[in-house]
């Protein structure tokens, strides 16, 4: 296993200092670069990360051609701060509305994909403290410099912020408990991807669109199994865009995304054929919730369901066929 990732690791793993705008933007020839980012309750960062996008990357340098936050059934001001920073605001049930509304992250991705138009799509996540746009400079660099690259993911340090108390390298949880162990046991191609499930990474929409997305929190561990699938290791790229500091979520609420994400390990494993099940795992987790000085218990539904591919979706065929200068 170490001998086909040594090599990868070498080839495929990048430096976001490597790829200043100028150099992205010189390399850029025709593509179309969209950014999208996912917001639920996103006040407090979304606007400045929109806005540094629209300065930096479009005003400054015109690299970015079209900025789209996804409002993912926010309570808070995420859309109209979103909005007034400049970028187009969609609601993600707004959105195929035929196919039924879905909650959390995936699905707004997918209608995200499903709205856009670029050849090139970057994803950010809008709970970002310290954006910088060499997140997503440094994703489109290999991107708009080699053909055979067809997905890159963010890799970066991953404080955890306690308070007053910071643990340079103790942020990331889910990612070290869940996730790693279970791409080891399962996917060791994949081991070499420093953090397997960041929210911030760019792809072809070439590829984007043949694959499933899959609802919630297993968007991620998803898109790397199935684009490994269908493009191998050789086409899949990371990048190192520093550090990374975002908004932590309880224990608990990472409890389930951490349900999510061994579903959606499941899912591609029963498809491979290498488990064979007599049942399926239920999607129902209960769990002890501090609350003052009791406890209180708590059902979850963390079961993830599938968008398809967007290119079987009759909507996002037609109007795709309109997109301005799709892949090269
Ligand atoms: O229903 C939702 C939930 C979240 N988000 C947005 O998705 C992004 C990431 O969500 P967050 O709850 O901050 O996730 P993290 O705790 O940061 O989880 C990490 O691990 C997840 C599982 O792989 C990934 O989806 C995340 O991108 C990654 O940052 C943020 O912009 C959210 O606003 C939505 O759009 N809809
Ligand atoms: O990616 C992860 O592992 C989760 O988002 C948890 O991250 P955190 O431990 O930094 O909050």
């Amino acid at each position: 296993m170490f001998t086909e990732i040594g090599p990868w690791l070498d080839t495929r793993t990048g430096r976001a200092d490597d790829w200043p705008p100028e150099a992205v933007l010189a390399a850029k020839g025709n593509h179309t670069v969209s950014v999208v980012l996912p917001a639920r309750d996103e006040e407090r960062t979304v606007g400045q990360i929109v806005g540094r996008i629209r300065r930096e990357l479009q005003e400054r340098f015109p690299l970015v051609d079209e900025l789209v936050v996804v409002d993912s059934c926010s309570t808070d001001a995420t859309a109209r701060v979103a909005a007034d920073a400049g970028a187009r605001v969609i609601h993600q049930d707004a959105v195929l509305s035929r196919y039924g509304a879905l909650p959390g992250k995936g699905d707004a991705l997918w209608k995200a994909l499903a709205v856009t138009t670029g050849d090139l799509v970057v994803f950010i996540d809008a709970d970002l403290r310290n954006f910088g746009t060499h997140f997503v400079t440094g994703l489109l660099g290999p991107l708009v410099s080699d053909p055979s690259v067809v997905y890159v993911k963010g890799s970066y340090d991953r404080p955890l912020a306690d308070g007053a108390a910071t643990q340079p390298h103790g942020g990331g949880r889910v990612t070290e408990l869940v996730a790693r162990p279970l791409i080891n046991l399962h996917w060791p191609a994949l081991a070499g991807f420093i953090q397997p499930l960041a929210g911030e990474y760019a792809g072809r929409r070439t590829v984007l669109e043949r694959v499933p997305f899959v609802t919630g929190y297993g968007v991620e561990l998803a898109l790397l199994v199935d684009l490994f699938d269908m493009a191998g290791l050789s086409a899949l790229a990371q990048v190192d865009l520093g550090v990374r500091v975002h908004s932590h979520q309880t224990i608990e609420e990472l409890g389930r995304m951490a349900g999510h994400i061994m579903l959606t390990a499941w899912s591609r494993l029963k498809r491979e054929g290498r488990i064979v099940a007599a049942d399926r795992p239920q999607n129902r987790m209960l769990q002890f919730c501090h609350v003052g000085n009791g406890r209180t218990l708590r059902v979850s539904d963390v079961g993830v369901h599938e968008r398809p591919p967007l290119i079987t979706v009759p909507e996002y065929a037609t109007a795709s066929r309109l997109a301005p200068q799709r892949e090269q």
